[in-house]
């Protein structure tokens, strides 16, 4: 017998429902944000907004099937340094602002983020 899932945060997030809002308010910030807005011009928003709900719900423990490509392969043909890594996780704090999603709702999930530097950032 497996072990159920932990979706805690999934919930905390306000779970499918909360992370449609929350990505129809961060995709397209990223795509006006000044510093990184340029990446984000021959993509398909809507697009990429439905994978992002797919895949924080994975990531938050959620019950969802993410799609998309990995991370390494779908960042591999962009040159993204750390810089823009981080200016993505401003404009996402941002959007979690804005929903009312807790301090501490927020660092759970940006702990779980965090890690896919490794396969994103990818220059100096
Ligand atoms: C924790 C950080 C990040 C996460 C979780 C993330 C997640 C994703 C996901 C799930 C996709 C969709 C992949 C697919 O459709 O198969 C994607 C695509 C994309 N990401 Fe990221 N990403 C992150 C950081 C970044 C950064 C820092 C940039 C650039 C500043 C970036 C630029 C893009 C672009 C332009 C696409 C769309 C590619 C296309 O048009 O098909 N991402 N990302």
């Amino acid at each position: 017998q497996s072990t159920p899932p932990d979706d805690a945060l999934y919930r905390a997030l306000g779970g499918t429902p909360g992370l449609t809002k929350l990505m129809a308010d961060f995709v397209p910030r990223l795509a006006a944000d000044p510093r990184i807005g340029e990446f984000f011009k021959e993509t398909k928003l809507s697009e990429l907004q439905k994978q992002l709900v797919d895949q924080f719900c994975v990531v938050s423990g959620g019950s969802c099937v993410y799609e998309g490509e990995t991370m390494k392969n779908s960042h591999a043909e962009m040159k993204i340094r750390k810089a823009d890594f981080n200016a993505l996780v401003e404009v996402l704090q941002e959007s979690m602002d804005r929903q009312g999603i807790p301090f501490s709702v927020q660092n759970r999930l940006l702990a779980r983020l965090a890690p896919m530097h490794r396969d994103i950032v990818n220059t100096r």
